[in-house]
């Protein structure tokens, strides 16, 4: 089984004055290719500050962690970012779509910042408008299209790159029940579709217990669930 991405000894400590808060200690983890997983974790358990060391986004006060085999601690601020363009896709709760541009090029937005994109690219992102069924909204403005629809072109642009790892921060966080239901199951098609390892940070219980692996973090642990949240 391919290892994307691995938590080493990951430990990270922030100092407020004379006070060191742990709030990651000493993780070990490893996410393999096709796995999809969900996060959960009360507020203020470190959800957020173990996704932006997954991302390579901050460095850990301890330990690593390995994105297809490569640290982040070996290597400098620009091959960081490239490994992260690479082999990482990513959604948010909000969807971050640029507004003046259409959701087929929101969803080429990351072949598109370094160079413009080829005509299999085009294509391969208009294959992944249609597997989050957007087909007839290529041309469409993201002031044109409604939350569910706005969250699917995220997810979308999420896979251009063809990534090793997505990570998902509350992918239905803004979205009405119904809304909700359908991205789920959505992201779930995805994962089987792509050979990508699917990481899911989430409030919301009944998403995370229709996923075939959770993680719970607390007191700096994660720790690997077997029965529903
Ligand atoms: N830059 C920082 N400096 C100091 N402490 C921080 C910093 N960032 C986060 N923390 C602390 O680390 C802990 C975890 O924060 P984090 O934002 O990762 O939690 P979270 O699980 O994402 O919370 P929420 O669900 O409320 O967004 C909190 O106690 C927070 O105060």
């Amino acid at each position: 089984m391919k290892c994307n991405l691995q938590c080493v000894n990951l430990t990270k400590s922030y100092q407020i004055g004379s006070q060191t808060q742990v709030v990651l200690n000493n993780i070990n983890a490893s996410f393999n290719e096709g796995e999809i997983i969900a996060i959960m974790g009360a507020s203020g358990s470190g959800k957020s500050t173990l996704l932006n060391m997954l991302a390579g986004l901050d460095i850990s006060t301890e330990g690593e962690v390995l994105l297809v085999g490569q640290s982040y601690n070996k290597t400098n601020e620009t091959k960081i970012s490239s490994l992260r363009n690479k082999h990482m896709g990513f959604v948010f709760q909000g969807h971050h779509l640029l507004s003046e541009f259409s959701a087929l090029e929101n969803v080429l937005m990351p072949i598109s910042i370094s160079k413009k994109p080829s005509n299999d690219q085009t294509e391969y992102a208009k294959k992944l408008m249609d597997q989050v069924g957007l087909s007839h909204r290529y041309n469409h403005k993201p002031s044109e299209l409604s939350g569910g629809e706005r969250q699917r072109v995220a997810i979308a642009r999420s896979l251009v790159n063809r990534p090793d790892v997505v990570l998902m921060d509350e992918p239905t966080g803004n979205l009405d029940d119904d809304n909700t239901q359908q991205v789920h199951e959505l992201i779930v098609q995805l994962n089987q579709q792509h050979p990508a390892t699917f990481i899911i940070v989430t409030h919301n219980r009944d998403l995370a217990n229709g996923l075939p692996k959770r993680y719970l973090l607390k007191n700096g642990q994660l720790i690997e669930v077997t029965e529903d949240f």
